[in-house]
């Protein structure tokens, strides 16, 4: 198990990290996922006692490794984890097999033993051809690969990952998420992946906490997030596309949503957001009540069926549909919400319970 206690890191007087709570059991996969500068990289760097909390514990297994408010850290080589960056820091000088081998040799692990944990785990991450290579002579994606090896070979109980695929193209990506999976499920470790990409953290997590200014917005499984978030931030960070945040203003005795007068009542005063998904809205060629005349910004095919994005300036609309509009880039497209959204939020993006 994996508890992180009233973790606090700051800098001087800026707050990096601000009393995160969570834990997750042996074997979870947990996303730490957040737009740049949330602290998720600080909170990783705590995990692999790079970084020393200004109050709050970390503890891996029932074991404290950090404990900020006692100024205390077991020191990284001492802590089983094992940290994968987004630059793959090999050694330059030394082959894939001797970059495997060096945790190994640094742990005073004999030679027999060595090279059967070696041969396993350049075999598990398929590298074992590469092995009499150096780092200059292998591709990114090789690289990450002989990086993810050296990582986990002397078996760490919790394996961190600091955006990892980040340096790669978009197919390798998409292989290399697989994989990483696959070797979860193979070697078990908890792992805790820190990224900005929504998609990796939807497709890879059990668990995911989405961070934002040093603080978790929302901890819950990726379907949790999609289905039901706990704010207007996470709504619009997850999902493939995010949801639409329109808001719904007073209008006399009645409300407006957006720029349109409308039936629709919000369930409390203090609603004045609501989340519309994107597989709800409707796109026309001529205008139909209630719609929205917007420019047309966006438009790509998904899995068959059409993603358009449209906008008037003060509102970004975004439908998923069966059918493309006529309308091409910049022209007219007439954008229509589902008569109730299907959650509300305040003015500060808090959830209003239904
Ligand atoms: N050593 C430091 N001294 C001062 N401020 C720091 C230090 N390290 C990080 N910060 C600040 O803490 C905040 C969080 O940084 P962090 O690197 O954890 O963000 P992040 O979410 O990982 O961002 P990114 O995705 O861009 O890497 C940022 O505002 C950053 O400028």
């Amino acid at each position: 198990m994996l508890d992180i206690r009233n973790l606090t890191k700051r800098f001087g007087a800026f707050t990096a990290v601000d009393d995160i709570n969570l834990s997750v059991p042996d074997g979870a996969f947990l996303v730490l996922l957040g737009p740049s500068g949330c602290g998720k990289t600080t909170l990783l760097r705590m995990l692999a006692g790079l970084e020393q909390p200004t109050a709050g514990q970390i503890e891996f297994d029932g074991v404290v490794v950090s404990d900020g408010d006692r100024n205390w850290n077991v020191d990284p080589a001492n802590r089983n984890s094992g940290l994968v960056f987004q630059s793959y820091a090999l050694w330059p000088h030394m082959t894939v097999r001797g970059n495997v081998e060096w945790p190994l040799k640094v742990a005073g692990m004999g030679k027999a033993e060595r090279k059967g944990r070696v041969e396993e785990v350049m075999a598990l991450l398929g590298i074992g051809e590469l092995q009499a290579r150096y780092p200059n002579e292998i591709s990114g994606g090789q690289q990450q690969r002989v990086a993810i090896a050296r990582t986990i070979a002397p078996r760490p109980g919790v394996l961190l990952f600091d955006e990892p695929l980040s340096n790669l193209d978009a197919k390798l990506r998409v292989e290399m998420r697989s994989e990483l999976m696959r070797l979860h499920r193979t070697i078990g470790a908890t792992s805790v992946y820190v990224t900005h990409d929504q998609i990796e953290a939807m497709t890879m997590a059990t668990h995911v906490a989405v961070i934002n200014r040093g603080r978790i917005e929302q901890f819950g499984s990726p379907e949790d997030l999609v289905r039901s978030p706990a704010s207007a931030f996470v709504a619009t960070f997850v999902g493939t596309p995010p949801n639409n945040i329109v808001p719904i203003t007073r209008h006399g005795s009645a409300y407006k949503v957006h720029t349109q007068v409308t039936d629709l009542a919000p369930p409390m005063p203090q609603a004045s957001l609501a989340m519309y998904p994107p597989e709800c809205l409707t796109v026309h060629d001529e205008m139909t009540p209630g719609s929205f005349a917007m420019e047309l910004v966006e438009i790509s095919v998904i899995a068959g069926r059409t993603m358009v994005t449209a906008s008037d300036g003060a509102l970004r609309l975004t439908a998923i549909v069966d059918r493309p509009p006529k309308a091409r880039l910049a022209e007219r497209v007439h954008m229509r919400l589902p008569t109730a959204p299907a959650c509300w939020f305040d003015a500060q993006g808090r959830r209003i319970p239904a």
